[in-house]
């Protein structure tokens, strides 16, 4: 058996996240450890985080990020916050730059507590999605579910913020659409060779909006942060809103969402620590610290 490693669960405004500390060892988070924690009801989570020691001059951290089904992801903003959270709790530094499979990524915690992650540029091309087919214009793109003569969800924009997202927009309260029912089919639909994150977004304002995401490898989760940055980004694009967003997410919970002038995207928003203890990073078996809360 592999030596612990210590964790902590956390959440980003309800999105469920374990901070994996892999720093100072050279193996990985299996995706059986990930599928052995998410079955155990008190340690079920959306992504894990896990920091390695840094690969690149230049970066602090080398953060993998896993799916609660095993898979690997490119992005999570909710899961940089919580980092974030976990790393200045210990270090009393504020400002953090992290590589992660999408690239370098910038994050501050902020005097209030709350945190901004700079989730780089949005790439908009079918390829770089990717789409499985060309479209020259991805801010609609031909994809419905439902009666074909009258589609539930339809024509959604595509954006990648690293890892690729559907936004579906409706008019109707997003709590309305069987999500849970559409949304596996959407994740795995062929127009998605590496899948998808779907989202339903309702724009209540040119500076809000209301999302739901059905996340790639994780399902129904009460916040995405790269889904609500990918919706503010095509609701701009779209004009349905301007690039300075509010939105509120399932868990009840408020991210904010600027798409700068020089095309970055900076999600902010709070993270919050449950409990800490040690797992074994190849089976998942792991154990509460006595000293930590419930
Ligand atoms: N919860 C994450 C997104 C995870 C994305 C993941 N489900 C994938 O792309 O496979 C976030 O806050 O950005």
């Amino acid at each position: 058996m592999a030596s612990t490693a210590p964790f902590a669960k956390m959440n980003g405004i309800g999105n469920e996240i374990i901070v994996a500390d892999m720093r100072g060892r050279g193996d990985q988070v299996t995706a059986a450890a990930a599928l052995a924690l998410n079955a155990d009801a008190a340690t079920r989570f959306d992504q894990i985080m896990a920091i390695h020691d840094a690969k690149t001059p230049g970066t602090a951290y080398y953060v993998d990020i896993l799916n609660s089904d095993g898979t690997s992801a490119q992005a999570c903003g909710n899961g940089m916050r919580c980092v974030v959270q976990a790393l200045a709790a210990e270090t009393g530094q504020k400002t953090f730059t992290f590589e992660t499979r999408a690239g370098i990524l910038n994050a501050r915690e902020h005097a209030d507590g709350t945190i901004s992650v700079d989730m780089g540029m949005p790439r908009f091309g079918w390829q770089e999605i990717p789409l499985a087919e060309e479209f020259r214009d991805t801010r609609m793109i031909e994809l419905q579910i439902g009666p074909i003569d009258a589609p539930v969800l339809h024509s959604p924009s595509a954006v990648s913020m690293g890892n690729p997202h559907a936004i579906f927009w409706v008019d109707r309260d997003v709590w309305s659409y069987e999500l849970e029912r559409f949304g596996p089919l959407l994740e795995n639909h062929p127009i998605f060779p590496e899948r998808a994150n779907i989202t339903i977004a309702q724009v209540t304002s040119p500076e809000s909006m209301i999302i739901r995401t059905w996340e790639r490898g994780a399902g129904l989760t009460k916040a995405c942060g790269s889904a609500a940055c990918a919706s503010v980004v095509a609701a701009a694009r779209t004009r349905r809103t301007g690039r300075s967003v509010d939105l509120l997410t399932p868990g009840g919970g408020t991210l904010h969402v600027e798409w700068r002038e020089d095309d970055h995207v900076i999600l902010t928003g709070a993270a919050e620590w449950e409990f800490s203890g040690s797992f074994d990073p190849s089976t998942g078996t792991w154990a509460r610290d006595t000293e930590s809360a419930a």
